[in-house]
């Protein structure tokens, strides 16, 4: 396979990063509204939390001065003493408890805010056009933005710490600048080069996992073809188990390749830089023990200044690193925001027109023709026709003919990009689009099989009777489903499909009969079926379409076939080739005619001669 090469071409900078801040603002809008109380919870505990590490040093301090005292008086009065030592005892304890209410409250809050996001991430998911599910930039954008739902608790646990950080720091510097003020300039400068170093290595970081977003996507893919139960089949008969390994092994490779270079660059260059920090607080802790032992300072103050300078350092450099991975992470946020900002471009005007009571006109084609979104070649162009309320029409056609695009533009899946689509001589883009589509049934060739039970497999037609269980029945019984699933040991609750403990598999045209059932389970006044039957075995399909034609009486159905002895039962047919009408009309207006359609027909037939 050829090498590629994405990573890091768009690393962010300096500016983009602090930009990104811009949408902290908005993600803590979002906490507070997941829930007003944890968030106060957190915020009291921490500000409860920021103040002991003075607290307890300044107590320690006491300690070390009342022992000198002691020491150097003979005094055996050691009721201050105990007093400070009890002091520091219960500050000890109130840290820990303060830590753990805040781990407890953080980590609910963080949970219950990546299950909400993830909901609303599917809910505006199921408001996107088909046509941007099949864009792979936005595929793109969509894993990023669930990969980021799990580390947003991350995020929310470092901004917290950082305001935290921020108070503790505040209060240990009023200690220092008032012993020595010129300690935390010292503190600053030892700190800034490992920052600087930090901020870069994450940009790096995060173009990397940025620029490998679509080969994090292939690298799912082959593992799902490669363990997957519905690749399982194919992928053992056909030997493929080998060649996706190493499809995976040889990208895999290349990322962990890509990000052990940047592992190491960034261990090799924090060490150094983290020295620079040390060499700076040692400097500061040698110059306290001279002026200690000169007597310029108390024992005490020396305990005092040389743990606090340490908490200092290791805050300040906590602090700025925190700042780097807060504005990594803010740069990952931007991605879930950029996704909740896509919107969908086939929705439902301000105000749609009521859907007609009764339909008299039916459907028109006018000089319909659409091209794909990632295609230049229009599948569909200059497609004129009627589809006569009542009427049965079958679409005839070779393969990539245009019968599916045809129907997709039925049901809005996606809009013309030239001419128009009319019921009773209003473009279907007038109405409601659920409304619409509530009035279309359509089961497509690849109709999907879901995991779920027999019931449920019907109940999708419509869900709204999903508990109506005298209806799902009547629609099963019609699509003769109620046979396949009668045998099954669990009846109508029975699991379906392998995925799932308990589940049973159908046989192809065992699927299709309780596929076709959904169609039957919606009051549509226009059924479309493509390729209803082709898993069925004769009987059934000729059953199955005996039944078609009494169950559909009056309303509108599209019939999508290749064999013609279902064909000739529709009203109409209609030859489509290269995405534009060849012929229309009846079977026998078509036979007479003597053009495709009787070639292709005649050609059929004799297959069976
Ligand atoms: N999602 C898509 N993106 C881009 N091009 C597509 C897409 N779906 C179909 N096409 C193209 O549009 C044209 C019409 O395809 P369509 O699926 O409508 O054919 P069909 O007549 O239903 O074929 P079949 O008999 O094989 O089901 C084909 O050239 C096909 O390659």
């Amino acid at each position: 396979m050829a090498k590629r090469r994405p990573p890091e071409t768009d690393k962010p900078s300096f500016r983009e990063r602090f930009e990104a801040m811009r949408n902290l603002p908005a993600f803590f809008r979002q906490i507070w509204q997941t829930s007003p109380l944890l968030t106060t919870l957190n915020l009291l505990l921490r500000l409860g939390r920021a103040i002991v590490p003075a607290a307890s040093l300044y107590t320690g301090k006491l300690i070390v001065d009342e022992v000198v005292r002691l020491t150097s008086t003979h005094s055996s009065d050691l009721n201050t003493l105990w007093l400070w030592i009890g002091v520091e005892f219960g500050l000890a304890i109130l840290s820990d408890l303060l830590s753990r209410g805040i781990n407890l409250s953080e980590s609910l809050l963080g949970d219950w805010y990546a299950h909400r996001t993830s909901v609303r991430l599917m809910e505006h998911a199921a408001t996107l056009d088909l046509a941007q599910f099949e864009d792979a930039v936005f595929y793109d954008k969509l894993e990023r933005a669930r990969q980021q739902t799990a580390g947003r608790t991350q995020l929310l646990s470092q901004v917290f710490g950082q305001l935290q950080d921020v108070l503790t720091m505040t209060s240990l510097a009023v200690g220092l600048v008032a012993f020595q003020p010129w300690l935390l300039a010292l503190l600053l400068v030892a700190v800034i080069p490992s920052f600087l170093g930090e901020l870069h290595f994450n940009a790096r970081s995060y173009s990397l996992q940025h620029g490998w977003t679509p080969q994090r996507r292939e690298l799912d893919y082959y593992r799902y073809i490669g363990a997957s139960d519905e690749t399982a089949k194919e992928v053992k008969l056909f030997g493929l188990s080998d060649f996706l390994i190493r499809r995976y092994e040889s990208l895999s490779e290349q990322y962990f390749r890509e990000n052990r270079k940047l592992s190491i660059e960034r261990a090799g260059w924090g060490s150094l830089l983290l020295t620079i920090g040390t060499v700076g607080y040692y400097a500061a802790y040698g110059y306290i023990v001279v002026r200690t032992v000169s007597g310029a300072v108390s024992l005490g103050d020396l305990t005092f200044l040389a743990a606090s300078f340490r908490q200092m350092r290791g805050l300040l450099e906590g602090l700025l690193g925190r700042f780097n991975s807060i504005s990594q992470g803010a740069l990952y946020l931007k991605d879930l925001f950029e996704f909740f900002e896509i919107r969908p471009n086939i929705v439902s005007p301000v105000h749609p027109l009521p859907f007609p009571a009764e339909i008299r006109e039916g459907f028109t084609f006018d000089d319909v023709g659409f091209k794909y979104p990632n295609s230049d070649k229009w599948a569909v162009r200059h497609l004129s026709f009627r589809l006569h309320p009542g009427e049965k029409l079958a679409l005839v056609g070779e393969n990539g003919a245009g019968k599916t695009t045809l129907v997709k533009l039925l049901g809005r899946l996606y809009d013309p990009d030239e001419g128009q689509i009319l019921l009773e001589g209003r473009d279907i883009r007038e109405y409601d689009l659920a409304e619409l589509r509530a009035h279309i049934g359509v089961i497509f060739q690849d109709y999907l099989r879901f995991q779920f039970s027999a019931g449920d497999n019907i109940a999708v037609g419509d869900i709204l009777q999903r508990e109506n269980q005298p209806v799902i029945e009547r629609a099963a019984q019609q699509s003769l489903a109620d046979d396949v699933i009668s045998r099954l040991p669990g009846g109508y609750g029975q699991p379906l499909g392998r995925r799932f403990s308990g589940g049973v598999d159908l046989s192809g045209g065992q699927w299709q009969k309780v596929a076709l059932a959904r169609a039957y389970l919606r009051e549509a006044d226009l059924l479309i079926l493509d390729e209803p039957t082709s898993a069925l075995d004769a009987r059934a399909e000729y059953e199955v379409f005996q039944r078609f034609a009494e169950l559909t009486k009056g309303k509108m159905a599209v019939l999508i076939s290749h064999r013609f002895s279902t064909v000739r039962m529709a009203d109409r047919i209609l030859v489509l080739e290269g995405g534009k009408v060849l012929e229309i009309g009846t079977h026998e207006e078509l036979i007479r005619h003597g053009g495709r359609y009787a070639e292709l027909f005649e050609l059929q037939a004799e297959g069976y001669r």
